[in-house]
């Protein structure tokens, strides 16, 4: 253990109200939107093959043209209490919304930037219009904001000269302006989601970015701040130089799901999912694998089997519309989570063995065990391996409780479920009701001595 000025302030979970709330969300929906919606993926023709939010990083299109499509934002078609109505049918239940992408451009009227909707045709305070929206239907909001700025003229990626320190104290003022008229304008926000905090010049302010972080901590008491926003000292990321987590979850799961239990070292995380491969921004043309509803919800279930929030990403077009695509999407998940939620919302690492057939889920603060079926075995028997002292009370089909199962104990802790052959198009959910057995081992096979 090393002394730390700058490191993380709390090891272990946060055990308050709202990040027992956070915990408990499983299934989130992210939106990439902005002026990178407009080009969506393409310029005069030609095909930019990277992610669509970062096309003015591309030099097919000139950087001072994509900068002033903020001249052409008018997205007609905008309807936040529409998106909410489909982040709601999906069964999501928080939503993280781009106020601010790397391009700088703000989805609301900031006082510190001309660079705004204000100086748009729309003109409207879209944030505050998807705020409103989500709270109204029940869903968290939590704010996406990009500290690096490529439109300010005083971003520096690193700090190499006199003048690079000077321009970056500017800057290091305005992105604290900016994030306290966030939370002043959106009090009803339960979080940010950082990013763009990678280079340099923002890595070597360890001392601001932690005394930010503690004032946005006490104007907002509650307030839910990822592993992504600051480094210590040291310039560790994510993971301070004793290996503390920085922040309230971990933020590192972006297209990517934790291959074992072990590799969240028992914090809480998010994972954050393009329906592409590596799209956030509309992009016009979907190349590559685009993923299944049937692959999301697994990865929905697989993220909260290890005690993380599945966060999937809709990218709506420059008009302001969703696309068919993931309207589909949504509505196949939601149709899913309708019979199935009880095993995704408020619940946690069950502490079961992985099996092949799928995934455990427990309820928080019960010993109530959900099995997310997708791979039935060709025996049709499902194994479990239980936890010591584990009494399988009941078992049963979540979606038909009529249909109950006997487990058959096989070994010490090991039981099969005999599944009556189904034709299986979709995953289904059983459910143990369990004890912990008072005396004993809760089997009735004793360990072969060896
Ligand atoms: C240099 O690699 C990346 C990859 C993705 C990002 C941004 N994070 C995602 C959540 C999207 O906002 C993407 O643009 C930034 C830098």
């Amino acid at each position: 253990q090393i002394t730390l000025l700058h490191g993380s302030h709390r090891v272990g979970k946060r055990s308050d109200a709202a990040m027992e709330k956070w915990r408990g969300y499983g299934l989130g929906q992210f939106i990439h939107w902005g002026l990178y919606a407009i080009p969506g993926g393409a310029w005069n023709g030609k095909q930019y093959n990277g992610a669509a939010e970062w096309i003015r990083s591309w030099n097919g299109i000139p950087k001072s043209t994509y900068d002033s499509l903020n001249y052409s934002f008018n997205p007609t078609a905008f309807d936040a209490k529409a998106w909410a109505k489909t982040a709601r049918q999906m069964g999501a239940k928080y939503v993280t919304f781009t106020t601010k992408h790397h391009d700088g451009f703000c989805l609301w009227p900031s006082k510190y930037t001309k660079y705004t909707v204000k100086n748009s045709p729309y003109k409207k305070d879209i944030v505050k219009a998807v705020v409103d929206a989500y709270d109204q239907e029940g869903i968290d909001v939590i704010l996406y904001f990009s500290v690096m700025d490529w439109n300010h003229p005083d971003w520096r990626y690193d700090l190499k000269t006199k003048e690079d320190s000077i321009a970056f104290e500017r800057f290091k003022k305005f992105t604290r302006n900016q994030l306290i008229e966030l939370l002043t304008n959106y009090p009803t926000v339960k979080g940010l989601w950082f990013d763009g905090t990678w280079d340099k010049s923002w890595v070597k302010q360890a001392a601001f970015a932690d005394e930010l972080e503690t004032e946005m901590r006490k104007l907002r008491p509650g307030l839910i701040i990822g592993s992504r926003f600051r480094a210590d000292e040291n310039g560790k990321r994510h993971f301070d130089s004793n290996g503390v987590l920085m922040g309230d979850y971990e933020q590192g799961w972006e297209r990517k799901i934790p291959a074992k239990i072990e590799d969240v070292h028992g914090n809480d995380w998010d994972c954050v999912m393009t329906v592409p491969e590596n799209q956030w921004g509309y992009n016009a043309a979907w190349n590559g694998h685009i993923k299944t509803g049937n692959e999301l919800i697994e990865m929905t279930a697989r993220c909260v089997s290890m005690g993380g929030n599945f966060v999937l990403n809709f990218g709506p077009k420059g008009d302001g519309s969703i696309r068919q695509e993931e309207i589909k999407l949504a509505t196949e998940i939601g149709d899913w989570m309708k019979i199935n939620q009880e095993a995704i919302y408020n619940c946690e690492y069950a502490g079961y063995e992985k099996q092949d057939w799928g995934y455990f889920t427990k309820k928080s603060g019960t010993d109530k065990i959900y099995m997310v079926v997708f791979n039935v075995p060709v025996s049709a028997a499902l194994r479990i391996k239980t936890p010591p002292k584990t009494i399988i009370k009941k078992a049963y089909l979540l979606a038909d409780t009529q249909e109950v199962f006997s487990p058959e104990e096989i070994s010490g802790d090991e039981y099969f479920l005999h599944l009556k052959k189904r034709e299986q198009s979709k995953p289904f959910v059983i459910v143990l009701e369990t004890a912990k057995a008072e005396k004993g081992n809760g089997t009735k096979y004793e360990k072969a001595k060896i």
